[in-house]
């Protein structure tokens, strides 16, 4: 294959539809957003209670993956490529996938807004402060601590134990001299000195509360309930009993509102909310989905890294909110398959397609495991320069045999002309429905057995066992009624186990929950495994090396 241009240069040469236009299309009025510079819009609270009171009969279709390689295998490109690919169906689609965290375009994985020709645009702005509400999250998350740690100072009910303090502080980037500091120093002037630590905003608990909350009141509720510390008493102190619910919801008041912008193809997409499916649900927000789902016939969404993470978080803690799948695509790469098929040390160049072959397994755990939850998946082969006709033919193959529909997809560098087939695939599954979905636990199970069934039947472990703290967590989380929540397992998203390094489908092993704690505002019990990373470092040479910005304000590098 030829090399295309960069991401942002198709992003930047690329011309845009007015958004009035790209609104229009979907039904919206003028009226019913505020236009952000030139190609972004703000929905407003009406228009956004105006779609979650109205007729969602759109069909919503989740696009997750096969357990990722760090780079990642393309979800954000087949989601918006598949939204311009039924636009060119003539269907009215619409995509809706998170807002990119600073975090790791400085780092490894660069910008999440797509790639090639396969991109919600402008890209820039999409991946560089957007429309603020990744920093508004940031500065209410702040806020929270500043209230605490300022209420540790003067004094006074409740008596919070500064060893009881639970709620971090937070940044959008990957920081890691901040995972563990120290405040408070300086003499008493200065307040209370405590260890803390720092979260990436997308591992904030109000990031989770602006992806779930469904308007400003559900907002209050949800921000007053989450839980900051403990006092002396082992009770738990929340966000009311510091009395800045107000002031944090203000903040928040524009964040909850979607974005609207657009995809190369002039078709329209929102971009809200921005959790990561390892230590959160990892989909876009609530509202937004909604919107899509009111205004549009077909609405594509993506759920974070592998199917195990983000596809299983959507089905057991977004779905319940009456956003259920009419169809799932899980996207395969040659790469993710030899990956795994080597154990991790797959020779790119090895065309040899044995390893291929042997990373088969890590794509059919994912597919039985969707197809026991009644799915007919539709697997999107994103096809990479380097991939061979035989290598793709053979991915065809193994799914033919296994009878699911397969169709390779190039809209990275085709835009929506490269999926075609799977748009066509796509809509006649979304068009069929899922039967009877249930999401794989009821609610009234108790913590532990929601753990199991998650463990056992997505992750393929024999079983969970939980540390000395964990057993305790969980007398705390029964004790504090947290028992008929959903669980979001916290795990490394490049293995089905809790071992970074256990490829293809690990065997024989039990998933180690080392920690539990009610992540009350987005209303859900996190379990940690592993050794998950609420605040990554950046690599050796970091992405932001390579950003640049010209004279007359183009960003490049991204
Ligand atoms: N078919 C492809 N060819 C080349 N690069 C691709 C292709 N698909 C994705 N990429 C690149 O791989 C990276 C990960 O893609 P992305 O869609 O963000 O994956 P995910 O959402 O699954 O993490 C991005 O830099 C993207 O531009
Ligand atoms: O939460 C992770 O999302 P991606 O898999 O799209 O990077
Ligand atoms: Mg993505």
């Amino acid at each position: 294959f030829d090399a295309i241009p960069s991401d942002a240069e198709i992003s930047n040469a690329a011309t845009y539809r007015p958004i009035e236009d790209v609104a229009a299309d979907l039904g919206l009025e003028p009226a019913d957003f505020e236009r952000i510079g030139t190609h972004k819009a703000k929905i407003t609270h009406e228009a956004v209670q105006r779609a979650s009171a109205g007729e969602q009969d759109g069909r919503l279709v989740l696009v997750t993956a096969m357990t990722p390689t760090r780079a990642g295998e393309g979800k954000t490109v087949t989601t918006v490529g598949l939204g311009q690919a039924l636009g060119e169906l003539g269907e009215n689609a619409a995509v809706a996938v998170r807002q990119p965290s600073l975090g790791p375009i400085f780092g490894i994985k660069g910008g999440a807004a797509g790639g090639g020709y396969a991109q919600v645009v402008p890209m820039d702005e999409i991946n560089v402060h957007f429309t603020g509400d990744i920093h508004a999250i940031t500065v209410a998350h702040n806020l929270i601590a500043a209230m605490l740690d300022n209420h540790l100072h003067q004094g006074g009910e409740p008596a919070i134990d500064p060893d009881g303090v639970v709620w971090p502080r937070a940044m959008d980037m990957n920081d890691r001299a901040l995972r563990n500091v120290v405040v408070g120093l300086g003499g008493s002037v200065n307040g209370v000195p405590r260890e803390a630590e720092f979260v990436i905003t997308a591992a904030s608990e109000l990031m989770a509360v602006v992806g779930m909350a469904s308007d400003i009141p559900d907002l209050k509720r949800r921000v007053g309930r989450v839980i900051v510390a403990y006092d002396v008493d082992g009770d738990s102190v929340t966000v009311d009993d510091l009395e800045a619910t107000g002031a944090v919801a203000a903040v928040l008041r524009d964040a909850i509102r979607p974005n609207l912008v657009q995809t190369l193809a002039g078709t329209p997409a929102f971009v809200h909310g921005g959790p990561f499916a390892n230590i959160a649900h990892g989909t876009s927000s609530i509202l937004a989905d909604r919107l899509a789902l009111t205004h549009a016939e077909y609405v594509v969404i993506e759920a974070g890294f592998g199917a195990d993470l983000g596809a299983e978080k959507f089905f057991d803690i977004v779905s319940r909110n009456d956003l259920e799948p009419d169809a799932v695509v899980l996207v395969a790469t040659i790469q993710a398959l030899k990956h795994h098929g080597s154990d991790g040390l797959a020779d790119e160049t090895d065309d040899s397609l044995e390893a291929l072959q042997e990373g088969f397994e890590n794509l059919d755990h994912h597919l039985d495991v969707l197809e026991r939850i009644g799915f007919e998946p539709i697997v999107a082969i994103n096809r990479f320069p380097d991939d061979t006709p035989a290598e793709l033919e053979a991915v065809q193959t193994h799914c033919r045999e296994r009878g699911v529909t397969a169709e390779v997809s190039d809209v990275y560098r085709n835009g929506g002309e490269g999926g075609i087939e799977l748009a066509r695939a796509v809509r006649d599954a979304a068009d069929r429905g899922v039967l009877d979905f249930e999401p794989l636990y009821d609610l009234e199970a108790s913590v532990r057995e929601k753990i199991e069934t998650v463990a056992t039947e997505v992750y393929g472990a024999d079983g969970i066992e939980f540390t000395a703290q964990a057993r305790t967590d969980l007398e705390h989380l029964a004790e504090h009624g947290f028992d008929d929540l959903p669980v979001c397992i916290s795990k490394v998203p490049s293995s089905l186990s809790d071992d970074p390094t256990a490829f293809g489908v690990p065997s024989g092993w039990t998933l180690t929950v080392r920690r539990l704690y009610p992540a009350a505002g987005p209303g859900f019990v996190v379990a940690l495994t592993g050794d998950v990373m609420k605040m990554p470092g950046l690599p050796a040479e970091p992405a932001a090396k390579t950003l640049d910005v010209g004279p007359d304000g183009t960003i490049t590098g991204l």
